[in-house]
């Protein structure tokens, strides 16, 4: 097994090595499998995605609500907060503010984040350098109190933003240890990047494809989940299962969604196959079984070191005992 391959290789005494694999732990990982957005002005929609199974809510101030719209959808969302979170399921409790370049955002960041509960998750759109990270940080650091922190979803969704996505990543990485956001996904915001390119959109998103797979690319390099692009034809539910499972293929972790029909689809998609499964759960009791190994080997070592110290010790205090003997009598001799 590949796992076993490593570990013949990894040196057993080497105790920084094993202080490290000592102390892996389980992250606290939030699945965000579907994402869906809902209107943050539709209280319709929004009572209705309490009531289904979905990994992340977005209660949407962005592009699914009209400009007229706007401080009506940031009330009502405030309102959602102030109330708490409106049912005991298990789901990511996400907002989208507006872009930083829309003026909007400052606004949405303050009446969202000094509500009385927090959301779990923040989505920032077009996102385009790192200066926007900066921004976001400090707006944020003086909005929410106490030690809280919120998760960073950041959105990559034009030409210029694809160029600074390591940049972005990395700024946003550095200042999450000081500040009170941690990112932990980027979106592939693939309707706003095709405008940005002048793409026209086809069926099987070739256009598209460098981006698509630069953007998994990076997130993995940074520890972020990977989340797909829109189906917007939200009635072919054939070609989302299609396009979600070449998206899980690739390596993104989760898509967005916009129509509750779209949710079990998407994330049966993305959810790790028997195969895989059983890979990972092999992958686990062969790293257990090399614990133990190391525990023990490490235990010898130790022991040996222990005892390779003691005779090194006696030899020399054997040295040092007949040496001073013989300079003892080589005393009294002289003295006789
Ligand atoms: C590129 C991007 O940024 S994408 C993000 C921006 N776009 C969006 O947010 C669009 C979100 N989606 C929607 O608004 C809707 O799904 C629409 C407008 C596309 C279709 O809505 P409808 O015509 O109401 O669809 P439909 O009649 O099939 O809906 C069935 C039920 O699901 C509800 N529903 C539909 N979409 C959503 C949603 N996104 N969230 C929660 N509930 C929803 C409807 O209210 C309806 O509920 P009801 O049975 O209690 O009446
Ligand atoms: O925000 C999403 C997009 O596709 O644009
Ligand atoms: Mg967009």
């Amino acid at each position: 097994m590949f796992i076993s391959k490593i570990f013949k290789h990894m040196p057993h005494t080497n105790s920084k090595f094993w202080h490290f694999t000592n102390k892996i732990s389980v992250r606290n990982y939030t699945p965000r499998r579907a994402l869906m957005y809902v209107p943050g002005d539709d209280t319709r929609k929004l009572k209705k995605a309490w009531t289904l199974n979905v990994d992340c809510v977005a209660m949407d101030c962005e592009d699914g609500v009209a400009i007229n719209r706007k401080e009506t959808a940031r009330e009502t969302i405030r309102n959602i907060l102030n109330e708490g979170k409106p049912t005991k399921k298990k789901f990511d409790w996400a907002v989208r503010v507006n872009s930083i370049d829309s003026g909007l955002c400052d606004d949405d960041l303050r009446a969202l984040l000094t509500a009385e509960h927090l959301p779990n998750t923040v989505l920032l759109p077009k996102v385009e350098n790192k200066e926007h990270i900066l921004w976001f940080s400090e707006r944020i650091n003086s909005y929410i109190e106490n030690k809280k922190k919120v998760e960073l979803i950041i959105f990559i969704e034009s030409a210029v933003a694809m160029i600074n996505l390591p940049d972005i990543c990395r700024t946003a990485v550095l200042l999450s240890k000081t500040s009170k956001f941690v990112p932990c996904a980027l979106v592939f915001g693939s309707d706003d990047f095709c405008a940005s390119i002048g793409a026209t959109r086809t069926e099987d998103s070739k256009e598209i494809l460098y981006a698509r797979q630069k953007l998994v690319l990076v997130a993995k390099a940074f520890g972020l989940q990977a989340i797909d692009m829109v189906y917007i034809a939200y009635k072919d539910l054939e070609g989302l299962k299609l396009q979600s499972e070449e998206g899980s293929r690739m390596g993104y972790t989760g898509k967005q969604v916009i129509h509750p029909d779209q949710v079990p689809i998407v994330q049966e998609a993305f959810l790790p196959n028997t195969k895989q499964i059983e890979w990972a759960v092999g992958l686990l009791n062969a790293f257990k079984e090399h614990q133990k190994k190391w525990k023990r080997s490490i235990y010898l070592q130790r022991k040996h070191d222990r005892y390779a110290n003691y005779e090194a010790s006696t030899k020399c205090d054997r040295f040092n005992y007949v040496i001073k003997k013989l300079m003892y009598t080589l005393y009294i001799m002289l003295h006789n």
